[in-house]
């Protein structure tokens, strides 16, 4: 018999090298056939894999390096997919892909076309929740075990990671009060308590997760809600987490296994990172763990900076965020307020009530989110601040497309929801100066909700304003008044090139910028007017978009001037990089030229 090409899976290569326990690993099988002496050093590989391969390419490192080994005991005691994994926010599921034989292509991880960086029902049967969107999985596992009863499944195990931040969304407490009712039905909770979010997980679920963890608990919330509670257990021992959840796959109904682990485990660079534990990083050096590139100054930078200048000048602004101080700028406005700072948990919808709540007592809320978090509390929007005509407003980062994060974190919806909100003025800066400018406008707005968007990029140079309308900004003219150009936000830029190239060519171009979008202003649909067409173009759906808005302004006012409207398409947009997103729905210089050429001609433009 010939030799084996490389040594059995236990047994250490010729040389006495430890084997490459991950280079054949091509799935739970192989996984299950490991000796459970092979196992720590399979979690150093898988460590040194995710070190390696992330620091290149940036992604989730802090978040994955916690749940190595509870991933590896989940695939031991489990049997995917005919056993359900499902997790929770789905940034922590490297390992997962990892185990499920994708660790060879972690070099394109959130590159276009390469792996995601949240689970993909496309990349895998192992793979069930692509939403980025935190507390989710308990509703998942829900309705996955009723329709395993009905479909006489039963006895096929349905399992839901869910970190502690993630806990402290109200849907999750939702699934809870719905699976804690069901005494035979069994779904296994693996509650991933790293006692972080990105910061410290904010609420009084952490401080009785505390209590569980150190014995002090006067009761068990989980037992209280009709599930067996198994745990604490060290979630970096992979023996002791075999054990708890064989004993929890045994379970005849709702169990809790309480896993404790480390964000950053194992790579000390993430460790030290008091702030975040590396929860989500950009091209580092993998040695020292230091960013590669200087990022610039961020739309998020600028943000900062202004909220507290105007914390220091408006007593009654009280900033809020959802469990993300620092990725949405707020960190320094809580150091230097904290009575004036509130970090509300994983929990959007209860962020906006309660900026209603400061509201009806006088106080100038501001609710920081990313915009596609906004969506979650869109009933708290429109029917607890704007039906009650409260002076809330939103500050919505990652605005449009954001890029490596894919489908589910562009924050491309945020301006149609705002749309159909009465009373909501939006506004969206398109430069440093403009945030600045319009943030304080919007501060100083005491009458009606306001919302300010930006994307997630470095703040481009400031665009002066050769003159200004009401609102509007105007940005470049031709002496002829041919062809409109509405510039919203950060694209103008490309709007001012596209503009000046269609004047050197002899087609009359005006570019304005509304700078507050919504409602459209009575300046602009003067401006409209005053030309023969109107080009808008936004970061963000057409439908339902600020083009939509100019569009059925012009109609309700009686001109007839053609509008078209330049924007993305109502459709899930794949990872990529932001800028070739943008290029591929011709939001560029030359896509916007193109644009107006064609409805110029009256000819039909491909949109994408
Ligand atoms: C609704 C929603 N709000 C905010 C976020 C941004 N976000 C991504 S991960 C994260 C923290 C998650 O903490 P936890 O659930 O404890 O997971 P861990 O990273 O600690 O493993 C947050 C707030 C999100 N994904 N979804
Ligand atoms: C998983 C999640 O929602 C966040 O961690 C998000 O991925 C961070 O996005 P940024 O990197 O744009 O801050
Ligand atoms: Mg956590």
């Amino acid at each position: 018999m010939n030799a084996p090409s490389s040594p059995p899976p236990n047994d250490p290569a010729p040389d006495g090298r430890p084997p490459d326990l991950l280079r054949d690993l091509s799935g739970p099988e192989d996984l299950k056939a490991l000796a459970d002496e092979s196992l720590p050093a399979l979690a150093e590989q898988i460590r040194a894999h995710l070190i390696d391969k992330v620091s290149a390419v940036g992604g989730h490192l802090g978040p994955n390096l916690g749940v190595v080994e509870l991933t590896i005991a989940l695939h031991r005691v489990f049997s995917s997919p005919r056993d359900t994994l499902l997790f929770d926010t789905g940034h922590q599921a490297y390992v997962h892909k990892i185990l499920t034989g994708r660790q060879h292509r972690f070099d394109s991880l959130r590159q276009p076309g390469g792996l995601s960086g949240y689970p993909s029902r496309a990349e895998s049967a192992h793979d069930v929740i692509e939403n980025s969107h935190a507390s989710t999985a308990l509703s998942y596992a829900d309705g996955v075990a009723k329709a395993r009863a009905l479909g006489g499944a039963g006895d096929r195990a349905v399992v839901a990671v869910i970190g502690d931040g993630a806990l402290t969304g109200g849907l999750a407490l939702e699934a809870l009060n719905n699976l804690g009712s069901a005494p035979h039905r069994p779904v296994v909770v693996v509650l991933n308590d790293n006692t972080r979010s990105y910061a410290a997980t904010a609420g009084s679920i952490p401080a009785h997760l505390a209590a569980l963890r150190d014995g002090t608990a006067g009761g068990n919330l989980f037992e209280q809600l009709g599930f067996a509670y198994l745990g604490p257990v060290d979630g970096h021992d992979i023996g002791a987490l075999q054990s708890a959840l064989r004993r929890a796959r045994a379970t005849a109904g709702p169990v809790v296994v309480h896993a404790v682990t480390q964000k950053g485990r194992g790579y000390p660079p993430a460790r030290a990172d008091q702030a975040e534990r590396m929860h989500a990083v950009g091209v580092l050096d993998p040695l020292t763990g230091l960013a590669r590139t200087a990022a610039g100054r961020t739309w998020t930078d600028v943000f900062a900076d202004h909220v507290t200048e105007l914390g220091a000048r408006h007593r009654d602004l009280v900033a809020i965020t959802a469990a993300m101080p620092g990725p949405t700028g707020l960190s320094r406005f809580a150091a230097r307020f904290p009575d004036r700072f509130f970090d509300v948990g994983i929990a959007e919808q209860h962020a906006v009530a309660s900026a209603a709540g400061l509201a009806t007592c006088g106080a100038k809320a501001l609710v920081a989110v990313y915009s596609v978090f906004l969506n979650r509390a869109y009933d708290q929007v429109l029917s607890d601040v704007a039906l009650h005509r409260l002076p809330v407003t939103f500050v919505l980062d990652r605005a449009g497309v954001t890029g490596p994060d894919g489908p589910s974190h562009h924050g491309m919806w945020d301006v149609p929801l705002l749309a159909s909100v009465p009373g909501m003025r939006v506004a969206v800066p398109r430069d440093a100066a403009r945030l600045e400018e319009l943030l304080g406008e919007a501060v100083d707005d005491r009458e009606h909700p306001t919302a300010l968007r930006f994307p997630k990029a470095a703040a481009g140079p400031d665009l002066v304003a050769l003159a200004r309308t009401g609102p509007v900004d105007i940005l470049f003219r031709s002496t002829v008044h041919e062809v409109l150009i509405v510039a919203v936000g950060p694209l103008a830029a490309e709007c001012l090139e596209a503009g000046r190239y269609l004047a050197d060519t002899g087609i009359g171009a005006t570019v304005a910028d509304p700078r507050w979008v919504l409602p459209v202003p009575r300046e602009l649909l003067a401006l409209a007017a005053r030309h023969r067409l109107v080009v808008t173009v936004e970061d963000g759906i057409r439908n339902g978009g600020v083009g939509a808005a100019v569009a059925r302004s012009i109609a309700d006012t009686g001109l007839h001037v053609p509008v078209t409207t330049m924007g993305l398409p109502t459709d899930f947009l794949a990872h990529g990089a932001r800028a070739d997103i943008l290029a591929a729905a011709g939001l560029t210089a030359k896509g916007i030229v193109h644009t107006v050429l064609c409805a110029r001609a009256d000819r039909p433009h491909p949109r994408p």
